[in-house]
């Protein structure tokens, strides 16, 4: 295996994760790698489709780097997507063109999962350490990398439900009507999870991120009783890299996400910093929360909104982002706007 000792020339994300000083707030945007640029999709084109592509390590590795040459971001994220750990599990999922993903099986009864093992990671998930491996040669240092997961209860939701939801009612029946059933099936997601997030650090990852992109869906009582613990879990085994927790929409979450050991905590566009410093204290890197929709508006307007970002999280602990994912249709030059702004305001 290709251990990668190499110094970073950039390590300013790894610096506002653990809380160091920085002479600049970070900045990179999740889902950078694909969608929004042309470069990516002349790479797409070339072959069958989005499972190809993440399956091909050397072609995964190249849409990794392509926001870092192109945007210049302080980070890269690995090429690859959440719903491999159910596939790797026994449940493989298909990307339906302009939709989304789509399991055709689902998990529905005891035997289901009874079926599903804990991945094993070398055997059907070697496509994403060599991308890593590649992609940190290629790199060579210029700036961090990221691996990621699903949480436990992101993956399970899409495991239960077939595809994405407004509501997730399948999935979230399941944890009221069968709750043993739910933890057995969760235990066996977290396992997988800290197999796979253990061989991107393994193979190069330099921080990891975990996408609970569903958490808001939860009620509070069940976020504390089937996301919180597995969250926990993760996290405790993980010590190698700084990690982050990214729970979408869990307002009521952060006093429960901030006794767990990760280092950054995302938020959302709806979030308001100021109000969750206090309740994570000082202690914790905050990550956001740009809305997505602002790089819709002029050069301008993207500039006005992400000074205004940085004053309310303030220089100390924060790694800029956007509140989620980027759209596709953003035009990459306000995307270039908004990374530039933040270079230039949080400049010391
Ligand atoms: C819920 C979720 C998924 N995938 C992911 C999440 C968590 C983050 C979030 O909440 O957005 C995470 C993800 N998916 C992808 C990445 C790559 C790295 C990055 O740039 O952030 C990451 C980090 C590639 C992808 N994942 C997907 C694409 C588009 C597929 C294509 O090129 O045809 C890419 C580049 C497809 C995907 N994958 C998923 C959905 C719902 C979809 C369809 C809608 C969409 O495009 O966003 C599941």
């Amino acid at each position: 295996m290709y251990i990668c000792s190499m110094e970073l020339k950039n390590d300013l994300l790894l610096r506002a994760a653990k809380g160091e000083k920085v002479e600049r707030t970070p900045v990179w945007l999740m889902r950078q790698a694909g969608r929004i640029l042309p470069e990516y999709r002349k790479v797409r084109a070339s072959v069958s489709g989005f499972i190809e592509l993440a399956q091909t390590p050397e072609l995964a590795a190249e849409v990794t780097i392509q926001p870092v040459d192109i945007l210049d971001v302080d980070a890269a994220i690995i090429f690859s997507d959440i719903l491999v750990i159910p596939e790797a599990m026994g449940l493989p999922y298909e990307m339906i063109e302009k939709k989304g993903p789509r399991f055709p099986e689902t998990i529905k009864s005891k035997a289901d999962v009874d079926k599903m093992r804990v991945a094993d990671v070398e055997e059907s998930l070697s496509y994403v350490t060599k991308a890593i491996e590649i992609t940190k040669k290629e790199l060579n240092g210029r700036v961090p990398l990221i691996g990621f997961a699903g949480a436990p209860w992101t993956i399970f939701a899409y495991m239960v439900e077939g595809s994405g939801s407004k509501t997730f009612s399948k999935a979230k029946a399941m944890l009221y009507t069968d709750p043993e059933l739910s933890h057995q099936l969760l235990s066996k997601i977290t396992d997988s999870t800290i197999a796979y997030l253990k061989a991107q650090i393994s193979a190069g990852a330099d921080l990891v991120q975990v996408f609970d992109s569903w958490a808001g869906i939860l009620s509070h009582d069940q976020y504390k009783e089937f996301a919180i613990p597995y969250l926990k879990k993760i996290a405790d085994a993980i010590q190698e890299v700084p990690k982050t927790i990214f729970a979408k929409d869990a307002h009521a979450a952060f006093a429960d996400l901030s006794k767990l050991d990760y280092q950054t905590i995302g938020l959302d566009w709806t979030m308001n910093p100021r109000e969750v410093r206090k309740i994570v204290g000082s202690n914790k890197t905050l990550q956001g929360n740009l809305d997505p929709c602002v790089l819709y508006a002029d050069k301008n307007t993207i500039r006005v909104h992400t000074r205004n970002m940085l004053q309310h999280f303030g220089t100390e602990r924060h790694i800029a982002n956007l509140g989620h994912g980027v759209y596709p249709d953003i035009n990459p030059d306000h995307v270039k706007y908004f990374i530039e702004a933040v270079k230039e305001y949080s400049q010391k």
